[in-house]
């Protein structure tokens, strides 16, 4: 049995950790799909590449009310498919050829892995392994739900939407939450006509309330909503599927995307083989040096996070890193990293685009806290009237007796970039009015949004 000084699971932000501090250790490399994980493949940066093309078409549509007419002649639907995966494939392909022939004190086992015991690993390949330590790094996967597969339709999930072989004319959406939205931007803002199946009353119901509900109204207006009418049976019709929904309202599509939450992949690792405890949503329990409750083994992502978002991966996958270098199970933790997921941000690439860190207003007046809320739209700067925007709207909430904020929520041209030096202050602690008062803001930039909510504060 070939012993390793690291295996890892996942070359998602897995593969990320052994740089060259990690060049005298013996590394094996454990994946079952395609090399590079779910950000670069089927997530983060394919589904943006999209979400591009979809704006500019938005942008053409919408370009009267800047008096100028435009129209589009076509959308060449292949051609957006392989401009993103003609750039996405071979870097796929290039990292795993590099850790194979660059990468000298790297094995890359091509497997399902599973624990078998202590630190100990069948690779899925006929081999089974042990090392010193081991992260598991293995991600989540799109849940699917029973009514789905008890109708027998033919369903796509983000990972083979963005490949269809042409266009659809319509499209079914069995979600509300970000894969959901972003997803449905695309395809309308290309030509599809979609619509979208809800259990609950608003879109993207997890972020804060007046947020979500303006997004609903401006959603409605160009999707076929369906909301608080869960489906209860999908049937085949023809090449495409109908859902029958709680009220029998039946919605047809060419083509049904499933976007109902991700797994963490935990379950499928046989972790109490190896002492590893899972928590009741499947997750790995970590603590916040990253270990697992098996000596040796950390986790980090998807596999283990509440959060599901590549940017706290790869802070986790930072820490992580350093820890493994750190004697982490020692009595003494002093030289460890933590994580600090105090202020974790998210956007929606949607149009509008939305942004929001730390608290919803709700979560802080259910938390007691002594509040200042201000809501400033985009109308009222100038930058925004160069828009002609009338629906976005920055909304921050602070601690009246800390003048710190506790949340701040951008829905608008922009958000999730605008919302960055809101983020900033919350991580290092400026004041609202320190961040309002001490620094210029450029004029007439869209930041205005920021200083003027700010001020309002
Ligand atoms: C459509 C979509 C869009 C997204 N957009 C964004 C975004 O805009 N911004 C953002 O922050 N986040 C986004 N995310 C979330 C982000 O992609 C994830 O949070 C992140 O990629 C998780 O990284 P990870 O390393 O934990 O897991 P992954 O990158 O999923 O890596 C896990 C790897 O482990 C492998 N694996 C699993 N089990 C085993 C096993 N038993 N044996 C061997 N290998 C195994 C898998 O094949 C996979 O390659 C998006 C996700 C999706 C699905
Ligand atoms: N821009 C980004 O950062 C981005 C983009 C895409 C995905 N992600 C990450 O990926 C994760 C997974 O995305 P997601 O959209 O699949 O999950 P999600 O948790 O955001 O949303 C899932 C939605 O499906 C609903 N749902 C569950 N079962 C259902 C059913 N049977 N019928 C109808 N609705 C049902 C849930 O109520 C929820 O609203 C996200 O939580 C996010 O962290 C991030």
């Amino acid at each position: 049995m070939t012993h390793y000084d690291l295996a890892i699971i996942g070359t998602g932000s897995g593969n990320s950790i052994i740089d060259e501090r990690y060049d005298g250790m013996r590394v094996a490399l454990l994946e079952e799909g395609t090399f590079g994980g779910t950000c670069l493949n089927v997530g983060c940066i394919p589904t943006k590449m999209y979400v591009y093309a979809a704006d500019v078409a938005s942008t053409i549509r919408s370009a009267s009310k800047y008096g100028i007419d435009a129209t589009i002649d076509g959308v060449r639907w292949n051609e957006i498919v392989d401009r993103v995966f003609g750039r996405i494939d071979p870097i796929s392909e290039g990292g795993e050829k590099y850790r194979r022939e660059d990468c000298p004190n790297v094995t890359v086992y091509r497997g399902r892995a599973r624990f078998v015991g202590e630190r100990t690993l069948d690779t899925g390949t006929g081999e089974t392994i042990t090392a010193d330590q081991i992260v598991v790094a293995a991600g989540a996967r799109a849940e699917i739900p029973q009514e789905v597969l008890d109708g027998g339709v033919t369903y796509y999930t983000s990972n083979n939407i963005m490949r269809l072989p042409k266009l659809p004319e319509s499209m079914v959406i069995l979600g509300t939450g970000f894969i959901a939205m972003e997803f449905a931007h695309v395809f309308s803002a290309l030509g599809t006509k979609v619509s979208v199946i809800g259990r609950s009353g608003r879109l993207l119901r997890h972020l804060d309330t007046d947020v979500s509900e303006r997004f609903t109204a401006l959603a409605s207006k160009k999707w076929d909503l369906h909301l608080e009418n869960p489906a209860r049976a999908f049937r085949p019709v023809g090449d495409g599927v109908d859902a029958e929904l709680t009220d029998g309202t039946v919605v047809t599509g060419d083509v049904l995307l499933v976007a109902t939450g991700r797994r963490p992949n935990g379950d499928l690792l046989d972790v109490a083989a190896a002492g590893i405890e899972l928590d009741s949503a499947g997750s790995i329990v970590v603590d916040q040096f990253q270990r697992t409750t098996a000596e040796g083994v950390f986790a980090l992502g998807d596999v283990s996070s509440p959060h599901q978002l590549k940017h706290v991966a790869n802070h986790e996958a930072r820490v992580v890193q350093h820890n493994l270098l750190h004697d982490a199970w020692g009595p003494d933790t002093s030289a460890l990293q933590r994580t600090d997921h105090r202020f974790v941000p998210a956007a929606v690439f949607t149009e509008p685009q939305i942004a929001t860190v730390g608290l919803t207003e709700a979560e802080a007046r259910a938390a007691a806290y002594d509040i200042s809320v201000k809501i400033q739209d985009y109308a009222n700067v100038a930058y925004g009237w160069a828009m002609e925007d009338t629906e976005g709207f920055c909304k921050l909430i602070a601690d009246r007796s800390t003048g710190l904020l506790l949340g701040a929520h951008i829905i608008g041209a922009q958000a999730s970039t605008v919302i960055q030096p809101l983020i900033q202050a919350m991580a290092f602690g400026i004041t609202a009015r320190d961040m309002a008062t001490q620094q210029y803001w450029i004029h007439p930039a869209l930041p205005e949004l920021v200083e003027n909510a700010l001020l309002g504060l």
